[in-house]
């Protein structure tokens, strides 16, 4: 497992790749653009206090969307999508969306359905052999979702270009505008912030920004229901814990059983199988292996989460993978749901805070079953195929705690 981390990888070119961005880009454009979007995002509340507070805001928006269901059964796909997309909206473009709003609503559907589209066989095998492969019609699909999130895009563009103040950036699409400005009026014509950079990095930090945090999520409120002795662990800790005060990210170090349970859900669910593709940047020979500089390299995090000689029971959800026999939470090492290396997970800080207080502010009010007529055996942990792994479609029954 540590030899993996000694390769150095670079993505290579791939169905959804343009070249652009910060997620399907490599060499200096990727440098810079990575470099940049970790500073604003920082500089945007990423992992700071004011983040804390979105979080927190966007927490009472989808409280009130599981009230609404009045403990009867409902598949929470959209309004977790919604409300963990909200996050990164506020970072990229300065605001928050309403749950109605048209715009938003197709933008995050759109969105995933693309992720999913991205994994499905026909585009795996068109991604390995391009060539044969071409005709798919998930590509057609593929491209049409995403001239449709380009034409959204450059419309929430042209607004906050016309309303632009660059000595205050609303978010990171703001602070590239400003970016861009400065650099043409000081005549510099070779640089990355040109507008096919604005558009894929956007484009990537809301994709990376909303499936995978929420599918997170979602399998955490389906295993709660599937598990209910696990679930009474993490109540009775919020309880003694929180209380019915408001949750912080502080509250974490006391919480090691909830603190474990967040873990364990990402180490089972898996949900980037297969991280991204990559190539090799030299030649270098891997457990007996010799793989030629430009090889592309698949780093499956599947054999490190379902890792035999790591875990103790590697396909069962046991929180205890994370606590020691005083039951205080324990890092390991092949905990890797965001990789590693240089081209480990931009938002990793930010998607920690998020399922951190998105998920114990749920607990403090809601407990998960399976709908009426349904076993907690009967929920199906089987995942769909796409390129994160989600719940299969299900539904479930928030009882307000209240
Ligand atoms: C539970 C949530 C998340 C998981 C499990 C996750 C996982 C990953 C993984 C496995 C990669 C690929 C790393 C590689 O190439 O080997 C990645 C890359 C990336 N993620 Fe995340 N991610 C999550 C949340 C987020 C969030 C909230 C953001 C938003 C800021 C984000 C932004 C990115 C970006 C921009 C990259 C590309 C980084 C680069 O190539 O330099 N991710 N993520």
């Amino acid at each position: 497992m540590k030899k993996q981390l000694l390769l150095d990888y670079l993505p290579i070119a791939h169905e959804l790749n343009k070249g652009h961005g910060v997620l399907w880009s490599n060499g200096d454009s990727w440098k810079e653009m990575r470099r940049f979007a970790l500073t604003n995002l920082r500089d945007f509340g990423m992992g700071k206090r004011a983040c804390e507070d979105k979080i927190i805001e966007e927490c009472d928006y989808l409280i009130e969307v599981f009230k609404k269901h009045k403990g009867e059964a409902f598949d929470t796909t959209q309004s977790v999508n919604y409300a963990v997309s909200n996050i990164i909206c506020s970072i990229v473009y300065g605001n928050r969306f309403d749950y109605h709003d048209p715009r938003f609503t197709s933008m995050v559907d759109t969105t995933n359905k693309r992720i999913q589209l991205s994994g499905s066989p026909s585009i795996q095998m068109y991604n390995f052999f391009p060539w044969i492969f071409q005709w798919v019609g998930n590509r057609r699909e593929i491209h049409k979702i995403t001239t449709f999130n380009k034409q959204q895009n450059l419309e929430l563009f042209s607004h906050l270009k016309e309303t632009l103040n660059p000595q205050m950036c609303r978010g990171f699409a703001d602070a590239f505008l400003a970016k861009k400005q400065n650099l043409e009026e000081s005549e510099v014509t070779n640089s990355y912030f040109h507008d096919d950079n604005l558009m894929e990095t956007v484009l990537n930090l809301f994709a990376a920004g909303t499936d995978t945090t929420a599918t997170t999520l979602r399998w955490a409120l389906l295993l709660m229901a599937k598990y209910p002795k696990i679930q009474d662990q993490v109540h009775e800790e919020v309880n003694r814990v929180i209380g019915s005060r408001q949750v912080q990210v502080e509250d974490r170090r006391n919480m090691p059983f909830t603190d474990a349970v967040i873990h364990e859900t990402q180490r089972l669910a898996n949900i980037v199988p297969m991280a991204l593709p990559h190539k090799a940047s030299q030649d270098v020979t891997f457990q007996g292996y010799f793989i030629k500089k430009g090889t592309t390299v698949y780093p499956l995090l599947t054999s490190v989460l379902y890792d035999e000689s790591e875990w103790e029971k590697p396909n069962t959800f046991h929180p205890a993978h994370f606590l020691d026999k005083d039951g205080k939470f324990v890092k390991r090492d092949a905990f890797m749901p965001f990789s590693a290396g240089r081209r480990i997970c931009l938002g990793e800080g930010l998607a920690r805070m998020e399922l951190f207080i998105f998920f114990t502010t749920i607990m403090q009010r809601f407990r998960f079953t399976p709908p009426p007529g349904v076993s907690e055996d009967d929920l199906d942990l089987t995942p769909r195929v796409g390129f994160t792994l989600n719940p299969s479609p299900h539904e479930l029954c928030a009882v307000s705690c209240e």
